[in-house]
């Protein structure tokens, strides 16, 4: 089979038949298996994958061209050890002009709009931890594996003083139910894997990225019998409902998440927050 990405090659075979291209990003790798035409994209904005504007568009820049390209499924990992993703990025909420925070949230739209409503088939492989906006990205995608039973996953924004969006409220909803994701988020859990997997926000919890890709693998040979317009509809009639609020509301919520944000005592919190995470 042919490459199914036209970019140029870049670094060194990790995987047989895989082949690494420029997803135009040093923030984002992407290696595409020249036999199944899967992508694996890792995340690799140190120290924690931290979601800040750069990334963000680096990710919607990557899901597009993977699209355009006809890859035939996308796994989304993180290529930093323990860490999937630490979430946004909160040093581009705190004292950010709004022109800047804008800019931020509507990437951040962009990048979820694309990402949950592509027609590929999605893997997220959780190979660390997954707080907030990690989570959000894992919960995007249609199957979950998590490597390694000591991460956490979950929206904590409660506890940082913010609120989870409605979208990703409703992302949440739409796998483990309105119960326990009231319970979930009013409290700002994070769940262990273990939890994780028991509450379904989670699919599978393996011991390593062997066992996970292998995991992978088995998910996407599920379609391969099955006409990827029907799956592409058919993903599209299930995720509606979430998709299309955002669609039709992004003015409303980024004005919510302007003049949430840049409360004085949201900022005091994020500031003390920031503090808290770099003594650590
Ligand atoms: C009426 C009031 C309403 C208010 C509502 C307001 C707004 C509502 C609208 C929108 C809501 C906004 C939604 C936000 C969602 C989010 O994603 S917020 C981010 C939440 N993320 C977290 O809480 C995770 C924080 N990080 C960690 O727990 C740990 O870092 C980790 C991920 C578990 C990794 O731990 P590890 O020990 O490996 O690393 P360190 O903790 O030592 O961190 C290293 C380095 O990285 C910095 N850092 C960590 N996380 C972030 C982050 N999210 N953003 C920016 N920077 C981060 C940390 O400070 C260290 O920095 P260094 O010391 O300078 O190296």
């Amino acid at each position: 089979m042919t490459t199914v990405l036209q970019h140029v090659v870049r670094r060194s075979i990790l995987r047989p038949f895989a082949k690494s291209f420029s997803s135009g990003s040093p923030l984002v790798d992407v290696q595409v298996n020249d036999k199944t035409g899967v992508a694996i994209v890792k995340m690799g904005r140190a120290p924690v994958n931290g979601l800040n504007t750069e990334l963000l568009g680096a990710l919607n820049d990557t899901f597009d061209s993977l699209e355009k390209n006809k890859a035939t499924g996308m796994i989304l990992s993180s290529s930093i050890p323990n860490i999937y993703s630490a979430g946004l990025d909160i040093s581009e909420m705190y004292n950010g002009t709004p022109e800047n925070l804008t800019k931020f949230w509507n990437t951040l739209q962009s990048m979820w709009i694309n990402l949950y409503s592509t027609p590929l088939p999605t893997v997220a492989l959780i190979n660390g931890n997954a707080p907030a906006g990690g989570c959000l990205l894992a919960m995007s995608c249609e199957y979950r594996v998590m490597v390694g039973s000591k991460f956490v996953i979950g929206l904590n924004e409660t506890q940082l003083g913010l609120f989870a969006p409605k979208w990703f409220q409703d992302t949440m909803v739409s796998i483990i139910g309105p119960r326990q994701t009231e319970l979930a988020l009013t409290s700002g859990k994070l769940f262990s894997a273990q939890e994780a997997l028991k509450i379904g926000l989670i699919d599978e919890l393996v011991a390593s990225e062997e066992e996970a890709l292998a995991s992978s693998d088995k998910f996407f040979g599920l379609f391969k019998r099955i006409p990827g317009y029907a799956r592409g509809q058919t993903k599209n009639f299930v995720r509606a409902e979430v998709l299309d609020w955002l669609l039709k509301n992004r003015e409303h919520d980024t004005k919510v998440f302007l003049n949430s944000i840049q409360l004085p005592h949201v900022q005091k919190g994020l500031g003390l927050y920031l503090q808290s995470l770099k003594k650590k």
